[in-house]
């Protein structure tokens, strides 16, 4: 038999099908579809307590993105770090997935334990420990052209493959200058993340070295934007990874969420699907990628994604949406308390 907050799940996806209202299983809970008409993703806060403790009871696995969802920059989002230590104390296994490159495993670790979080690098599944783990998996032994940052090099140097290009490329007086002597004939990849020092040389090389077919193209994630604290944008690692394959004319292998090298890595942790849940900020990166591994999903609205996105992903019918969702992380402590 169906729980009662299964079928609020169930009323929901049947609602986003389109056969909300011909399915037997809906009607014992017409009333709380009702809301989701308006709301089209079941809103944690409008559960009882038993329905609370019935989701809370659900999973036993936490997998929490980063950006947005714990942090923006490098302050905590309130109430986040108490939440992922209370998911901590009943038990759940935690994981910190995050699309960011910009650091090494055990720096992301210490960032999150300053900002409050109970928090072990071997808890971290960040792209620049991806890109690394999936060069050495398949036995690259060249050298990494890196459109990216120290995070991605020490990552790949710990594992002992040869990287250069971090920082700003050495610009000669008139760009158009660049000659074959300047390019690298050892390099058998382009390894593109989040790169602050982004140029028109980059992109020159990198499409140089791309030309050759048998160089790899590997990217972190393609983020349009990090989620923002103020008016201002800051354009996400998917600006350069789109730029690098327009002027390359080649579509790069890109690991982060949604994708499925993340899901392959997570299997080596023998994870149940169905108890898993994905807290995610954004839809088409977190949600997505919590759809396509058949995990539960949370979203939350500190980040990317908000309520407006919402309406037009549900008009849109794509990416999917959130089984729950609830305005931050930290109101998961306000119901359990009541
Ligand atoms: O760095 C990004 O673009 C996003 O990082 P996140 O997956 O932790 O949100
Ligand atoms: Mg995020």
């Amino acid at each position: 038999m169906l729980r009662r907050f299964d079928k609020l799940l169930k009323c929901n996806l049947c609602y986003i099908s389109g056969i909300h209202s011909r399915s037997k299983a809906c009607k014992p809970v017409l009333k709380n579809c009702k809301k989701m008409f308006k709301s089209a993703v079941f809103n944690l806060q409008e559960a009882t307590p038993d329905q609370v403790k019935e989701f809370l009871n659900s999973f036993d696995t936490v997998l929490s993105d980063c950006d947005g969802v714990l942090w923006i920059n490098n302050n905590a989002i309130p109430g986040s770090p108490e939440a992922m230590n209370y998911f901590r104390k009943l038990g759940k296994r935690i994981f910190y997935v995050t699309n960011n490159s910009t650091k090494i495993r055990s720096d992301f670790a210490v960032k999150a334990q300053e900002l409050g979080f109970i928090a072990e690098p071997e808890e971290i599944l960040s792209t620049a420990y991806l890109v690394a783990h999936y060069l050495k998996g398949i036995g690259f032994t060249k050298k990494v052209y890196l459109v990216g940052s120290n995070g991605i090099g020490d990552e790949l140097k710990a594992v002992g493959i040869r990287h250069f290009g971090v920082g700003p490329d050495q610009v000669k007086p008139d760009f158009k200058s660049m000659s074959p002597s300047d390019m690298d004939p050892e390099v058998g990849a382009v390894v593109v993340g989040f790169d602050e020092h982004i140029s028109y040389p980059k992109f020159m090389k990198a499409a140089s070295y791309l030309a050759n077919e048998d160089c790899l193209f590997v990217a972190t994630n393609t983020d349009e934007r990090f989620p923002k604290s103020s008016s201002i944008i800051i354009p996400g690692t998917g600006t350069l990874v789109r730029a690098v394959e327009t002027c390359s004319e080649r579509k790069a292998l890109v690991l982060g969420k949604p994708n499925d090298y993340v899901r392959k890595f997570l299997e080596s942790f023998g994870l149940d699907p169905a108890r898993t849940l994905m807290i995610g900020d954004r839809c088409n990166t977190d949600i997505e990628f919590g759809v396509r591994c058949g995990f539960q999903t949370l979203l939350v609205m500190t980040g990317v994604t908000s309520a407006k996105d919402l309406e037009k992903i549900r008009n849109d019918k794509t990416p999917p949406l959130p089984d729950v969702v609830l305005p931050k992380l930290g109101d998961i402590l306000n119901l359990t308390s009541s």
